[in-house]
């Protein structure tokens, strides 16, 4: 039976700006996004039943149609018949690095993992492209983590433009491991309170789009400026996060404190990441901010940006 093994990656959101709301109740925005060298693992083998089966390293998660590298499988069984007919079911076996329900796409990126898997198990050999617009059937950040990198995602997040790729840049990431933030109650949040920010026609939010497009944030990325674009971080979603958790205001300002290029929320929360200025200093401020806040329930991590999504590691 053949296999492959891929990494599939976190991201970070270096950039998010909401910019106006859509009929199918999704928002519209303008992202920066980065990947990260956080990475769950997937294995995918095909399987002699004609079953989907995932097996998770995390009880806690569902191995159902509720785990979406199982709902990521089902969409290939169910556009591509003929295959699944010609090859069977599939293995899923995924080992969680990535903390779960933190801001850092991890299902999207096991999910992103097993479109790239199952196409090179059924010979499929999609394009980039398509295997994007089936990602974004399964969730919005899914089409990036498929080619991952540093991109611009517009949309609502699922159209992705990449960028030059930052070299090695080493980033803190910090997550309560108890603390999870709902993403659809942040962006509603943001809608009861900044629904008149909301730009309303499409002219106007393609101005927008382009305007963040030769903005300072994506300069600073061309230039490899990692202290500008440390100072160009942005998410609007801390607006309703950081009031409703105090813990996640509490480790921004604790990066802060400890003298970090820049820090910021990532998507929908609650993960935190600070820019470092080397890696030596990563790992300096991973320990200063372990002994300010000293509470087990806390995980931090160095980690650096990548310039790819999805990678198969081995085949047999
Ligand atoms: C916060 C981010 O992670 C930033 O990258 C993403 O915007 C969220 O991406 P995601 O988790 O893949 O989101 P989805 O699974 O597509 O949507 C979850 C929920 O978030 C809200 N949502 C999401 C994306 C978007 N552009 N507008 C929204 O309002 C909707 O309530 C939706 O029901
Ligand atoms: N393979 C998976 N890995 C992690 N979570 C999953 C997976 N499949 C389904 N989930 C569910 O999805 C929810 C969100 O988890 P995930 O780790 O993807 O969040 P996230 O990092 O906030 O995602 P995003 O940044 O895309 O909004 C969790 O409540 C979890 O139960």
């Amino acid at each position: 039976m053949r296999s492959y093994t891929l990494l599939a990656p976190a991201k970070i959101n270096l950039y998010l700006e909401i910019i106006g709301d859509r009929p199918d109740g999704y928002h519209e925005l303008v992202m920066i996004m980065q990947s990260v060298d956080l990475c769950d693992r997937i294995d995918i083998a095909a399987s002699s039943q004609d079953i989907i089966r995932v097996r998770c390293d995390v009880p806690d998660l569902p191995t159902d149609r509720g785990n979406l590298a199982y709902r990521a499988a089902e969409l290939m069984t169910q556009k591509f018949p003929e295959a699944f007919a010609q090859y069977g079911g599939v293995d899923i076996t995924i080992q969680k690095r990535i903390p779960i329900a933190a801001g850092l796409a991890g299902g999207s990126s096991n999910a992103a993992a097993v479109l790239v898997g199952i196409d090179l198990l059924w010979n499929l050999g999609l394009t980039r492209a398509e295997l994007e617009e089936l990602a974004a059937v399964l969730g919005s950040d899914i089409p990036f983590c498929i080619g991952g990198g540093t991109a611009i995602a517009t949309g609502r997040g699922e159209k992705i433009a990449p960028l030059k790729g930052l070299d090695n840049i080493y980033i803190v990431l910090a997550k309560y491991r108890s603390l999870e933030v709902s993403t659809p109650w942040a962006y509603k949040t943001y809608k009861q309170q900044f629904e008149n920010t909301y730009l309303r026609d499409t002219n106007s939010l393609t101005e927008r789009a382009a305007a963040v497009h030769s903005g300072p944030m994506v300069q600073a990325i061309v230039h490899q400026d990692t202290a500008e674009i440390a100072r160009k971080l942005h998410n609007d979603l801390e607006k309703v996060v950081l009031p409703a958790y105090p813990q996640v205001l509490q480790l921004r300002e604790t990066f802060a404190n400890a003298g970090v290029l820049g820090t910021m929320m990532s998507g929908s929360g609650p993960s935190v990441f600070a820019i470092c200025e080397t890696q030596k200093q990563a790992e300096e401020v991973k320990l200063q901010v372990l002994h300010t806040i000293s509470d087990e329930d806390l995980q931090l991590f160095v980690v650096r940006s990548i310039k790819n999504g999805i990678q198969v590691t081995s085949q047999s």
